[in-house]
């Protein structure tokens, strides 16, 4: 039987730290924030209305989109972001259904999806199960704030434009605490995957 699980949690809750370890063993992880890059590239559909609908305000000089300007724009506003949302997501779920079908042609039987807003799109028939990294929110915000080099107030704003990591917890099938040591989170994974029988 074909398997696909998503992996999800809040911004900077650490997905992309347990999705390296997966790809690490060997399985095929599709990575919305990759496809969301993907699918917003100068001559892309997505490209195009994102300019009509922004301006050429919200360009590099090379052409490219500004990601922090545009960033710095959508979380500050509700409807830009929502409108910002209608016009990549369509995409990226079908770019992600595309990979996802490779990696099934190729013959792998499970395939993971990195999906920040699985919960807050209603994604979740894209999934047979769903796993949630969480940390607390002082943790996720000093995570951020030190990734991203963002303010107090930018990094809340991030935040908060998601559904609370507690609620994304709760409806988890299984559940990552990445409060610990990498080494921890790590052996947190070998066992869900292994009660899951991936492993
Ligand atoms: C706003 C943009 C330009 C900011 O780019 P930037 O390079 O700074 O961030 P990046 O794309 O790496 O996203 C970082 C994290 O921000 C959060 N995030 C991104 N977009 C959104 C959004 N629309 N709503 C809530 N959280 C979001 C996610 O947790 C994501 O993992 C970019 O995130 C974007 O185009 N977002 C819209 C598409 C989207 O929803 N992507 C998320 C997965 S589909
Ligand atoms: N167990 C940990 N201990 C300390 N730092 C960690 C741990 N796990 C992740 N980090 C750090 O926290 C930050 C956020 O982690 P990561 O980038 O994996 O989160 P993410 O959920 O993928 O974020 P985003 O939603 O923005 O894509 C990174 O700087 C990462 O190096």
């Amino acid at each position: 039987m074909l398997l696909v699980i998503g992996i999800t949690g809040s911004i900077a809750t650490g997905k992309s730290t347990v999705s390296k370890m997966i790809k690490e063993l060997g399985f095929t992880v599709v990575d919305a924030d990759v496809a969301a890059r993907v699918v917003v590239e100068p001559g892309e559909e997505a490209y195009q209305k994102i300019v009509e609908h922004f301006g050429k305000e919200i360009l590099l000089a090379n052409g490219e989109i500004d990601r922090k300007k545009l960033g710095d724009l959508v979380f500050q506003n509700e409807k830009k972001r929502l409108l910002l949302n209608s016009i990549v997501h369509p995409a990226v779920r079908k770019k992600m259904n595309e990979e996802k079908e490779l990696a099934f042609r190729r013959g792998e039987k499970v395939v993971f999806l990195d999906i920040p807003l699985l919960y807050e799109s209603n994604l979740t028939y894209m999934v047979d199960k769903v796993l949630v990294v969480y940390v607390d929110q002082p943790t996720q915000l000093e995570r951020l704030m030190n990734r991203n080099h963002l303010t107090k107030e930018e990094a809340l704003a991030r935040i908060t434009s998601q559904l609370s990591i507690e609620q994304k917890r709760e409806r988890a099938d299984a559940v990552i605490d990445n409060r610990g040591t990498i080494e921890q989170t790590k052996t947190q994974l070998l066992s869900v995957l292994k009660d899951w029988k991936i492993l």
